[in-house]
């Protein structure tokens, strides 16, 4: 199995992402769990960029031990000469020298003729020589440069003693076939190709980062560069965690591999994300918070039954705990009751039923029904009042100049009864007109309301206190709208009245 060596970027490249800054500390602290991933070399920075960065990538060169450590350069003796100092101290030190040799660049940016370039290259890479064992060069926009001079450029690196020779698609430019077809190209025509390791570096502006430095792999890339949860300039680069798992569920394709520990990929992902406050997208391959959640009943179907029917690789294998039933209005009855028994709910078939419809009414006012909206729902299933009074709809009229007036259609046994009044708040108002509809005289004596769940779409739970003359009854209501959750509380007390009454008056009878 061929070794796929693994060069990160994150504390340089992944740093050019408009927004971030890490600070020494923060630098070294994802360069310690970059150690842990074991990625085989960290670029921790580009030290000619500020006394600051300068600073963090010496602190990253000190503290990190199994790792080689790279400091980027331009071709300038200024800039060399900066992360000579940055290195100061590292275990295993090496330079990443790089010069534009794309048309568009060479005319534009560093109006330079293809001479000119390919000897600041060869001066730069002598001069990194006299100072570093190791050596990387990179041929800037290589994914724009002609087939020909960048086989000359790379030549003239091999000749030069450079250790690495990275082809980047520095604009993201390519196609998989066109990116993999440079890698055979250079393998095929520059002498001594073997002496060097060649590298792929993707940028992610059309999307196709990472199936390009696929590509590069199975065309004889011998090291990948990327960041972690791909951030980078504009698009970001090539997702490490991206090709380290495509690798690995794809092994007997590629036949090759990364020696990375997969199971630190979740863990990094959350720092990096953290420290460079670079959100990483629900949907993001491997780490995003859906990578392995499902809410489709279908799936979560397939899922109890044999999770190989919708999972290609596990969440441990990332260092996840498990895979993640999202119940929402997709879902079926197979992930409800599943759901029912881990909260601790063995119902009858006809239990599971009645409240998997009340779960799909509120699924569809909610993204997601959290396992507290599921606990609400069950306890006010599971309590058997009889319904004289169902609430049917309610309407509110308010206005902060005007009186709030409230309109109520409620069912009974053998009738709709719709009323409407007036009150000195919403709740007021509908509470007159439900006293109206049903004609009891009580009193509230507690009204109290929580949010039950999270987020803007939360639950609201309202609970009152009905009294009349001795006796009191509680009443509970849920819903996404805090209006209607206090309609249905009342409702609901008013027939826990009702039925308290009657066993009242059955005890009363059996007492005389
Ligand atoms: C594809 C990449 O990711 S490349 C890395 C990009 N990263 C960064 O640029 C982050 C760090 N950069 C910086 O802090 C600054 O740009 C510095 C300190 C490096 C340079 O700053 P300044 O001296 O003010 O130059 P400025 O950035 O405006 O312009 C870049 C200069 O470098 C030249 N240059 C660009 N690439 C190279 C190179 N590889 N080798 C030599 N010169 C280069 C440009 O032609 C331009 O030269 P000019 O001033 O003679 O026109
Ligand atoms: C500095 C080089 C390697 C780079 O980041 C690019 O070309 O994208
Ligand atoms: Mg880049």
């Amino acid at each position: 199995m061929r070794k796929i060596y693994v060069f990160d970027t994150t504390l340089r490249d992944g740093e050019q992402s408009p927004g971030v800054n890490l600070n020494t500390r923060e630098k070294v602290e994802i360069a310690l769990q970059l150690e842990k991933l074991k990625i085989d070399r960290m670029e921790a920075g580009f030290p000619a960029a500020s006394p600051g960065d300068l600073a963090a990538v010496n602190a990253v060169a000190r503290a990190v031990k199994d790792v080689t450590v790279i400091g980027l350069s331009r071709s300038r003796e200024n800039d060399i000469d900066a992360v000579r100092e940055a290195l100061q101290g590292a275990q295993d030190p090496c330079i990443h020298v790089f010069l534009a040799t794309s048309p568009i660049h060479r005319k534009f940016k560093l109006r330079m003729e293809k001479q000119q370039v390919l000897e600041t290259a060869q001066a730069s890479i002598r001069y990194a020589k006299k100072y570093f064992s190791k050596v990387e060069f990179s041929l800037e926009d290589a994914g724009r440069t002609e087939l020909d001079f960048m086989a000359e450029v790379v030549g003239m690196a091999v000749r030069e003693g450079a250790n690495v020779v990275n082809i980047p698609d520095t604009v993201g430019y390519l196609n998989p076939s066109e990116y993999g077809a440079i890698f055979k190209y250079l393998k095929e025509n520059v002498p001594d190709i073997e002496k060097v390791q060649l590298s792929a570096h993707c940028h992610n502006d059309l999307g196709m980062a990472t199936a390009n430095t696929l590509a590069a792999i199975l065309n004889g890339a011998d090291q990948i560069e990327g960041t972690i949860n791909g951030i980078g300039e504009r698009a970001g680069n090539t997702a490490i965690e991206e090709i380290a798992m495509a690798l690995a569920t794809r092994e007997e394709f590629f036949e090759a591999k990364t020696g990375l520990v997969l199971t630190e990929i979740a863990r990094t992902s959350r720092l990096v994300s953290k420290l460079t406050g670079m959100v990483v997208p629900g949907n993001k391959a491997i780490v995003g918070a859906n990578a392995f959640a499902h809410e489709s009943g279908i799936h979560q179907d397939g899922m109890l039954k044999e999770k190989t029917t919708y999972e290609i690789m596990t969440p441990e294998s990332i260092g996840l705990k498990e895979s993640k039933l999202v119940l929402g209005k997709h879902s079926g009855r197979h992930a409800f009751r599943e759901k029912l028994l881990d909260l601790g709910y063995e119902l009858s078939e006809e239990q599971v039923n009645d409240a998997f419809a009340k779960f799909k009414v509120l699924a569809d006012k909610k993204k997601e029904v959290s396992d507290e909206d599921l606990l609400a729902l069950l306890e006010e299933k599971l309590i058997d009042t009889p319904e004289v009074f169902k609430l049917e709809t309610i309407f509110v009229a308010y206005g902060n100049e005007s009186t709030p007036t409230a309109r109520v259609r409620i069912a009974t046994a053998d009738q709709t009864i719709e009323e409407e009044a007036e009150g000195n708040g919403s709740v007021d108002a509908i509470y007159n007109a439900i006293d109206k509809v049903t004609g009891e005289e009580v009193t509230l004596a507690d009204y109290s309301i929580k949010s039950v769940t999270h987020g803007k779409d939360a639950q609201g739970e309202v609970h009152v206190v009905l009294s009349q003359n001795d006796v009191a009854a509680q009443g509970r209501g849920l819903s996404t709208d805090i209006l209607e959750a206090s309609a249905r509380a009342y409702v609901d007390a008013v027939n826990v009245l009702i039925e308290k009454r009657k066993t009242f008056s059955r005890r009363e009878r059996a007492t005389l």
